[in-house]
């Protein structure tokens, strides 16, 4: 059919609708289901999702163990819920603002029978959405025929998983000549993925040779830190030290990686603060709201790198993990250069749970 939507078209449509409130339909081999976003469904969505079937909620193991629920799925708990679950009730469930204040929750029956595929399907669907990582699940005899009744987009996960399991594809759209305050001879680039997510950018100073190593950072968007100069993390200073050595040296490449959060948006990312300030560490926060530690895929920054032309690099980073990933990815990495900046007294302690818990290097 001319103009249908190809199964990447139709999977950034479902993050839209999910993140807009509306249900999507996914289909299995041999199951299908209706799933909505718990954060952002609204109360009379929740009504009419709840009012038939035999509905279930999906969380992670992460936000499971910070409720004390069992786990019978390795990485996520199905818990049935009752046609009556109020929307307050729900996001007490998802999300842990009032964990502490409000810890009673439940008591929750967690199902046990029945296969999950369908279920961490929706997790990653919603995560890819950037939103809190829980999905509302309803089994439907006929998915098809339900989604188009009511126009709702459908996913198939013979079509999804391999897109899910591959890094989008980056193509690049438009460069241009950057004169920079910590080099003069910049240039941006601009990549946008295939699936219809957020762009990456890519400034080269200088002109490497491409015959050689290239000093390489590979920089995560931290708003609160790149643009407000938060004291909380040290990525103001990475950025431009890591601008300023290849100023020095006379040439390098820094990505501009577009995974605000480690990957878990801003939104969530301030969730993740809020609860730092109850007193956990981010490690803890981001698993009491139901993410792992680190949800970057790092192989776009790979991808960009070699459709720039680089195979090998010099990393500037203190995170062993990106070295791992590049190599992975095929890149060499000949060298890891330290980038041991903006250490102060309030991000004293995020950069000691960093060297602790996710095996950085300072
Ligand atoms: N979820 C979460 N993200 C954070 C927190 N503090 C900073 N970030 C994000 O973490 C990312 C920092 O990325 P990078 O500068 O690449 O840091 P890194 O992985 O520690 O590695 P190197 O700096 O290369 O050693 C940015 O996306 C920030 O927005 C936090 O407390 N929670
Ligand atoms: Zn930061």
């Amino acid at each position: 059919m001319p103009f249908a939507p190809s199964p990447i078209e139709r999977l950034a449509r479902a993050r839209s609708d999910l993140r807009m409130g509306l249900p999507v339909v996914l289909s299995g081999p041999d199951s299908a289901a209706l799933v909505a976003a718990p954060e952002v469904l609204s109360s009379e969505r929740l009504a009419e999702f709840l009012s038939e079937g035999e509905p279930v909620l999906a969380i992670t193991h992460r936000r499971a163990e910070t409720l004390k629920i069992r786990v019978y799925d390795e990485d996520l708990a199905r818990l049935p819920m009752p046609r009556d679950m109020q929307a307050r009730e729900l996001h007490a469930i998802v999300d842990p603002k009032d964990d502490l204040s409000t810890p009673m929750k439940g008591p929750f029956r967690t199902e046990r029978a029945g296969d999950a595929t369908l279920h961490r399907a929706a997790i990653a669907l919603v995560k890819s959405a950037r939103l809190l990582p829980a999905a509302l699940v309803r089994p439907v005899e006929d998915g098809e025929a339900l989604a188009r009744e009511v126009g709702l987009t459908t996913l198939d996960l013979g079509e999804t998983d391999p897109l899910f399991a591959a890094a989008p594809k980056m193509s690049p759209v438009v460069s241009a000549r950057l004169p920079m305050a910590a080099a003069r001879a910049g240039r941006l680039h601009i990549f946008r993925p295939d699936d219809g997510g957020d762009e990456h950018y890519a400034v080269e100073v200088g002109q490497p040779n491409r015959d050689h190593p290239v000093l390489v950072r590979l920089h995560s968007a931290c708003f609160t830190g790149d643009i407000l100069g938060s004291l909380k993390c040290d990525c103001g200073p990475q950025l431009n030290g890591a601008l300023a050595q290849m100023a020095a040296e006379g040439a390098g490449v820094l990505l501009y990686l577009n995974q605000e959060g480690r990957g878990i948006g801003l939104a969530n990312k301030m969730r993740a603060y809020s609860l730092q300030d109850q007193g956990f560490d981010t490690v803890e926060a981001n698993h009491r709201l139901g993410f792992e530690d680190d949800e970057r895929d790092f192989r776009i920054g790979a991808q960009i790198l070699r459709r720039m032309g680089f195979t090998e690099v010099r990393l500037l980073t203190n995170n062993p993990r990106k070295v791992d990933m590049l190599a992975e990815c095929g890149l060499r990495v000949t060298e890891r250069v330290p980038l041991a900046v903006g250490r102060n007294p309030l991000n004293a302690d995020y950069l000691a749970t960093k060297a602790s818990k996710s095996g950085h290097l300072f």
